[in-house]
């Protein structure tokens, strides 16, 4: 069964007004990028996993439909929406297609999962948000150290199981990738190996693994030098229970949209710490907002602060996520001051934004493809504009809603790949976003 990615039904254009600042509470749902790693280790642990919190965002509802091919199975008990029951199944007597990885980055992640199920992995080239060029040769370099053959052609990729798994992998990364700290551990828990694994990612998405698996068993220790990840000592046949956390980076979109307006209002169901970053920054540049160990409070604004936004998305461990930096670009247009922001790490995103800005009315100075600079306040005056990927989208919608008159923005499905409703929690919080039928 292919859980239908995007509703045919959902909008694909929005148009947004301005209106009263935004106020109230609202809730965010579980997050895509801690829900595919914690997918793709429910299924590498070889027993039934309990997750929760499973949004219905379209990236998660396809991964669901590929693991569901790749043998396993997926349950989804009806009376607790959101939660799925991952468990080995009878191995599919043929190769499984896989034509629809495409759709997705974070397809990568199936590779463990289907060494487990199949002895080999054979998938095409991911997608996802096309903000650059997206590289994987960390992850071959992950499976190569685990001893398996990979085999590249133009469609995609091929991973073969060593003939023998190894008791110990060591290797380190070259830089922080996510991905790649994610493949490392899924491997060595497919492999039965002890892990240590230098130079890694220690985002709360990866972290997130780590505890999940220390909850099924596995002892796991991290720190910014290393992981080390050490099997269990007998093989545990009951299920695992997991949680997946709510979606900071929703949580940041939604204060940055109440900041952006001037309001004041609170987002729940999100891991307070996982902001610390985002709600530093906005304090500096004189949004008041604190963290409880599961919202976040924009407060109104008492004074203008004019100090400069510096927004740097980052893979160091406490750095900024890059996927906060759209949003924190369109709330900067409404603050004083001259804001400078960076994203390296996807080198095609402000590729993608500043154009769409732009449309609006914003004058943003390009230092380098990465790289920006922007004075603010500035007046924006609503046009069409197109999600061209999910954070763009949600930035969009931002900057719409501090823009004169009527803007338009189309290409829904992107944004829906990342959040299952992202417009109804702008307007729970009072926005004016009205949907355009197809
Ligand atoms: C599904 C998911 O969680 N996606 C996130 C993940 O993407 P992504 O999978 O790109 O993130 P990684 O941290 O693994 O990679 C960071 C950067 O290094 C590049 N790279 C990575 C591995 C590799 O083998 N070769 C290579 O060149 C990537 O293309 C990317 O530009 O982190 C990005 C940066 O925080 C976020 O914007 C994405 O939302
Ligand atoms: C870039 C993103 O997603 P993906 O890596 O899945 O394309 C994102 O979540 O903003």
């Amino acid at each position: 069964m292919d859980l239908a990615p995007t509703s045919t039904r959902a909008a694909g254009t929005v148009t947004v007004r301005p209106g009263r600042p935004l106020a109230g509470t609202v809730r965010v749902d579980g997050s895509k990028n801690a829900a595919l790693p914690l997918l793709a280790a429910a299924a590498s642990v070889g027993r039934a996993v309990r997750l929760s919190g499973v949004p219905a965002s379209a990236d998660v509802q396809r991964m669901l439909g590929l693991l569901e091919r790749s043998g396993y199975r997926v349950a989804r008990p009806v009376a607790e929406p959101g939660t799925v029951i991952v468990a080995p199944d009878k191995r599919p007597a043929t190769a499984p297609d896989l034509t629809d990885a495409t759709r997705i980055r974070a397809s990568y992640y199936l590779v463990a999962p289907l060494l487990a199920a199949h002895g080999q992995a054979a998938l095409p080239w991911p997608g996802g948000c096309q903000i650059g060029d997206r590289g994987m040769e960390l992850h071959f370099a992950v499976y190569e150290a685990f001893g398996d053959a990979v085999l590249l052609d133009e469609s995609g990729y091929r991973v073969l199981a060593a003939e023998q798994s190894r008791d110990e992998v060591t290797l380190t990364l070259p830089f922080r990738s996510r991905g790649a700290s994610v493949a490392a551990i899924c491997r060595a828990v497919v492999a039965g190996s002890l892990l240590e694994l230098g130079n890694p990612n220690l985002s709360p998405e990866t972290t997130g693994v780590l505890a999940a698996l220390r909850a099924a068993g596995w002892t796991a220790h991290a720190d910014s030098r290393k992981i080390t990840l050490v099997p269990p000592p007998g093989v545990a046949s009951e299920s695992a229970v997991w949680a997946v956390p709510g979606d900071k980076i929703e949580a940041g979109t939604l204060a940055c949209a109440i900041a952006a307006t001037g309001g004041e209002g609170r987002v729940e169901g999100v891991h307070g710490p996982d902001l610390t970053v985002l709600a530093d920054l906005l304090n500096w540049a004189g949004v008041p907002v604190t963290l409880a160990a599961d919202a976040i409070t924009v407060h109104p604004t008492r004074a203008v602060s004019g100090r400069p936004l510096r927004a740097i998305a980052s893979l160091t461990p406490d750095g900024l996520d890059a996927d906060f930096e759209p949003a924190l670009m369109a709330l900067a247009l409404t603050l004083p001051g001259t804001h400078t922001f960076a994203d390296d790490i996807n080198p095609g995103r402000h590729g993608n934004l500043l154009p769409q800005l732009t449309r609006l009315g914003a004058v943003i100075e390009e230092l380098s493809p990465t790289r920006c600079r922007l004075t603010g306040p500035q007046r924006l005056t609503g046009t069409t504009v197109r999600a061209t990927d999910i954070r763009t989208g949600s930035a969009l919608l931002i900057a719409g809603l501090t823009a004169r008159g009527t803007t338009t923005v189309s290409g829904l499905d992107q944004l829906r790949r990342g959040h299952a409703d992202l417009p109804a929690k702008l307007r729970a919080l009072g926005a004016d976003l009205t949907d355009v039928p197809r």
